[in-house]
């Protein structure tokens, strides 16, 4: 018996329909966790706001050991399994400089795994505008900058490098100046750099094994997966001058970029992105 045209059209509609389900499903399931996430932020970030200034009555670092709580947490909810090695180098009770590779939003959840005590940030000014998040960094002693503005941004940063030694804090700073997904490493901005040799401070490298394995927003992939966090030594920059930075940069790229590698899901990678075809170091 022939199907009817009507029934036809609708038959190819439901098999399109069925082919395309695993797609749909992978772009409904990543906006869902993305957006769950920023909203688990926003949520977090007005509580931990509220938790803050009862606790600690304004602005303080302290504040921060509260953002750890919470963000720790966030973990469980995407199935993010951490994995970190020589997390001890960062508990020295010492000022320094740590840098480490910025991938996504998702940096927060890796970060506060291991903050150190007495640790603030830096981080692009239009943060503070994020409501409750731009609130809770504000509170927790987050320092803005003006990325547009090199001039005023080098002047925070010279304020930094000063209460470093003086508050007896540690500065987390992001060289690459921006989130980078590819599977590489961004050339460093020089700011981190000026403070650390500024402040006679060691700089502590950290990093974090490549997200490609479980999270390409361009592909629309967000599943769950493993981070592997790795500090390496300090590297030292008593009796550097301003001349020396360019190979102080090149000294922390290439020791980074070596561990990036070497720590980051290979296979999975050659599958994914062919950027990963590197060299074996
Ligand atoms: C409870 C629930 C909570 C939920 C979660 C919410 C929040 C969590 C709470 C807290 C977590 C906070 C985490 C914050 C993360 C934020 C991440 C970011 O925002 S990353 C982006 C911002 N960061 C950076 O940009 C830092 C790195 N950038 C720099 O250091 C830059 O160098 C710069 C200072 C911004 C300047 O940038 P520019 O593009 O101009 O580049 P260059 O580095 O090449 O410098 C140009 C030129 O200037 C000279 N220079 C640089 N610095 C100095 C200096 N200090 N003194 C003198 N001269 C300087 C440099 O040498 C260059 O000159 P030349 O080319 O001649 O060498
Ligand atoms: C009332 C205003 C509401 C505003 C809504 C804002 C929604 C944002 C909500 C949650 C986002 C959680 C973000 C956690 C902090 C992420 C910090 C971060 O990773 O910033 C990126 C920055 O390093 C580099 O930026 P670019 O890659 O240069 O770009």
């Amino acid at each position: 018996m022939a199907i009817p045209a009507i029934l036809d059209m609708w038959i190819w509609a439901l098999l399109m329909l069925l082919l395309a389900l695993p797609l749909l499903s992978r772009t409904v399931n990543f906006y869902f966790k993305i957006g769950s996430y920023c909203l688990l932020c926003l949520g977090a970030s007005l509580v931990a706001s509220v938790v803050c200034f009862l606790v600690n009555r304004g602005r303080t670092v302290r504040n921060m050991r509260i953002v750890k709580k919470f963000v720790r947490v966030f973990k469980y909810f995407y199935g993010l399994r951490l994995e970190a090695h020589g997390v001890e180098k960062l508990h020295d009770d010492k000022p320094c400089v740590i840098i480490s590779n910025h991938q996504s939003i998702l940096d927060m959840i890796g970060m506060m795994e291991i903050l150190p005590k007495n640790c603030i940030q830096i981080a692009k000014r239009e943060l503070v505008f994020a409501g409750p998040v731009g609130l809770i960094m504000y509170l927790g002693g987050v320092i803005f900058i003006n990325r547009k503005q090199t001039s005023t941004a080098m002047s925070v940063m010279g304020e930094v490098g000063d209460i470093l030694v003086k508050e007896n804090l540690k500065v987390w700073i992001y060289p690459e100046g921006t989130r980078n997904g590819s599977y590489d490493m961004l050339p460093f901005k020089k700011g981190a750099f000026y403070v650390a040799v500024q402040a006679q401070v060691p700089i502590i490298p950290v990093v974090y094994s490549s997200f490609t394995s479980f999270y390409q927003p361009e592909k629309k992939i967000f599943t769950s997966g493993k981070i592997k966090i790795e500090v390496l030594d300090p590297v030292k920059t008593e009796g550097l001058t301003v001349e020396d930075i360019p190979e102080l940069i090149k000294t922390c790229h290439s020791a980074m970029k070596e561990a990036f590698f070497r720590i980051s899901d290979k296979l999975n990678e050659n599958r994914t992105n062919d950027q990963a075809l590197q060299p074996e170091q």
